[in-house]
């Protein structure tokens, strides 16, 4: 039997940077989705830690439909568990979303969904959305962790602006934007959101849609801290060579996959009439041919790298050599 997969998106962001509040939001508000929350249990504040027992995988289903997941063992399991209690009917969801703890990094959580089969199959990785606290963001972004949590973003949510002036906002955007890109930056406040924004992002897909956030503007020139997670934007007005092209990719992939955290490029090939897009996470990746480049249009290739001190005059310098 053929499923659709279900969506799964990735809540991470620091400690206290507002995921259990925006969860509840999500769990209580009568959106009329039938989504599953899973949240771990080194949560500080579990949504419904007054309410649960001991069992590995607690399940409720709430009022609206919702169902809530708290899970003491590791990811895979609760994910095949929740599958069966989906086929033998016990419980209904069509959206998964998954709270990470604050220190985790989300890259291990992403990956269990390239992992295995039947877990490709079921479910179908949509996004990773960030937290960040304004009030307390420069704090907490002194930390790597903090950091990639940010590169790692399909989009990032500002919490807490009601605690800080607006300027403050805008720096704090344009240091998020530094760091990551491709993420449309949105406030949050107290949980509240339109779920349109965070569902449905589709940022694991092979599409041609590069920035959702279009934030490929430029953006003021770096002060004094720079941070070890930043964007590179490689670009080309020049047809590609698509050997070179792959060999420039495999050994970028060999000496940085690690510390390249997400990447996307859409990109014009000599004779090649449709683009390519190729997208990764780490050493994941996958690549395709889109739609063809439509003729009243410049043919200009954008790579986007979200990496961890990448050495980007070696990386601009390879990518020079790749032109056809
Ligand atoms: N002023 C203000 N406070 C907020 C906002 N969002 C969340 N908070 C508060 O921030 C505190 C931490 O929020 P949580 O939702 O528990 O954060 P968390 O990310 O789940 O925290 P951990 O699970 O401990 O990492 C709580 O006291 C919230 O009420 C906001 O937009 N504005």
């Amino acid at each position: 039997m053929s499923h659709t997969p279900i969506p799964v998106t990735v809540l991470s962001g620091f400690l206290g940077a507002g995921k259990t509040t925006l969860l509840r939001h999500m769990l209580q508000a009568e959106h009329g989705l039938k989504l599953a929350v899973i949240e771990n249990e080194f949560s500080d504040t579990p949504i419904d830690g007054q309410l649960l027992g001991s069992e590995p995988v607690e399940v409720m289903t709430l009022a609206n439909g919702c169902v809530c997941c708290s899970i003491h063992v590791e990811l895979e399991k609760a994910l095949y568990l929740l599958l069966d209690k989906l086929d033998s009917g016990e419980l209904a969801f069509d959206r998964l979303v998954i709270e990470c703890t604050g220190l985790a990094d989300p890259a291990p959580v992403a990956q269990t969904f390239f992992a295995e089969e039947e877990l490709c199959e079921r479910y179908v990785l949509d996004g990773i959305i960030t937290l960040v606290d304004a009030a307390n963001a420069e704090r907490h972004l002194q930390e790597t962790i903090a950091q990639a949590q940010v590169g790692f973003a399909d989009r990032i949510l500002l919490s807490k602006t009601d605690l800080v002036d607006a300027a403050h906002v805008e720096a704090l955007t344009q240091r998020l934007q530094r760091i990551n890109r491709r993420a449309a930056i949105r406030v949050v406040e107290h949980g509240r959101i339109d779920l349109t924004e965070l569902l449905d992002i589709r940022g694991f897909n092979l599409n041609a849609d590069i920035a959702p956030g279009l934030t490929l503007r430029p953006l003021t020139p770096a002060g004094s801290s720079i941070d070890r997670i930043a964007t590179l934007v490689l670009k080309s007005t020049q047809p590609l060579d698509i050997d070179k092209l792959s060999a420039f990719m495999e050994n970028l992939l060999e000496t940085h996959g690690s510390s390249l955290l997400r990447y996307k490029g859409v990109l014009a090939i000599a004779g090649e009439e449709r683009r390519m897009v190729f997208q990764g996470v780490l050493r994941l990746y996958g690549f395709d041919y889109d739609s063809e480049w439509r003729a009243d249009e410049a043919r200009e290739s954008v790579l986007v790298f979200i990496g961890d001190n990448l050495p980007e005059e070696a990386i601009r310098a390879g990518f020079a050599e790749v032109i056809a």
